[in-house]
């Protein structure tokens, strides 16, 4: 179900650091289209040898998405396999995780932040549609293609990225709060109500400039955190507060469906709010 890519097609660039498990790259793919060389930039991510069992979860976890294509989910090209170096290919996204972006401190508006919002909505819907649960919806998994500009009227521009390494894989603990509290107990049961906890914990980091919730709090904190069925400090913005809180409920069958999501999204966006707080971010 993947595309294989020779590995001699493939050209490394700079190092971008590291993920779970893996190392990233920037590099090139080359294409012969109609008898010219052409080539394109794309994101290289090598997983080392030694954890081949995750291997197969994050394949598993990307070729979910790439059986699939929509304009807000990350273009999966194919992996390369050389040696014992596995290496999956996908399209390079120029500005990088969201969650950096905005920790950088780029001051950005409130529209632009519900602009982004609802496009990881419409992903989601149309996850939902198919019956695809992403299960690691977050900040850090979301990469900026555009970051647009409001002097220019240009609105930001966002691509999900494949969950990687599965929730089930990781420290469940670890992903307290973006993973919804029933897969404490089951992390198995990976559902599409999964998604919209996550959806809501990362709404919130939108709005918190790219910090992570109950950032700093150890395991057992954040085991408490869901044991005493505890809220993020809500917005000071009640309606957006009020979504975030409905995402994150702790009944999965009470969650808001997407189509309610952008709903109330599209509700916010055309809000007094919006105007009376065109510049500076949100505050808690
Ligand atoms: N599919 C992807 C994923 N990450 C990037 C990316 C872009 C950038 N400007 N800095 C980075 N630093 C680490 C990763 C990365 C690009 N494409």
């Amino acid at each position: 179900q993947f595309h294989m890519i020779k590995y001699n097609d493939l050209k490394w660039d700079e190092s971008l650091g590291q993920g779970s498990f893996t190392r990233i790259f920037k590099g090139y793919k080359i294409d012969i289209r109609d008898g010219e060389k052409h080539m394109t930039e794309v994101l290289l991510k090598e997983l080392d040898a030694v954890h081949k069992n995750c291997w197969e979860s994050l394949f598993e976890a990307a070729s979910l998405m790439s059986q699939i294509s929509h304009k807000h989910l990350l273009l999966v090209y194919g992996v390369s396999v050389h040696g014992v170096k596995n290496i999956m290919v996908q399209e390079f996204v120029k500005h990088g995780a969201l969650d950096l972006y905005l920790k950088r401190g780029r001051s950005v508006s409130v529209s632009w932040k519900l602009d982004v919002a609802k496009q990881l909505a419409s992903a989601l819907n149309f996850l939902e549609e198919k019956n695809i649960v992403h299960g690691n919806i977050c900040a850090k998994n979301l990469l900026l293609a555009r970051e647009g500009d409001p002097s220019q009227g240009t609105s930001p521009f966002i691509k999900l990225s494949d969950p990687g390494i599965s929730v089930a894989m990781l420290v469940v603990l670890d992903r307290i709060p973006w993973v919804a509290p029933e897969l404490l107990e089951a992390p198995d049961d990976l559902t599409l109500e999964c998604d919209k906890w996550s959806f809501g914990a990362t709404v919130w980091e939108i709005f918190n400039n790219g910090n992570s919730p109950l950032r700093g709090w150890n395991l057992d904190e954040k085991r408490q955190f869901y044991e005493g069925f505890q809220q993020l400090p809500p917005s000071q913005w009640t309606e957006l507060a009020d979504l975030i809180s409905q995402c994150m409920d702790y009944q999965a069958a009470v969650r808001p469906s997407c189509r309610s999501i952008i709903r109330q999204l599209n509700s916010l966006i055309t809000s007094d709010y919006v105007i009376l707080h065109a510049t500076e971010p949100v505050t808690q």
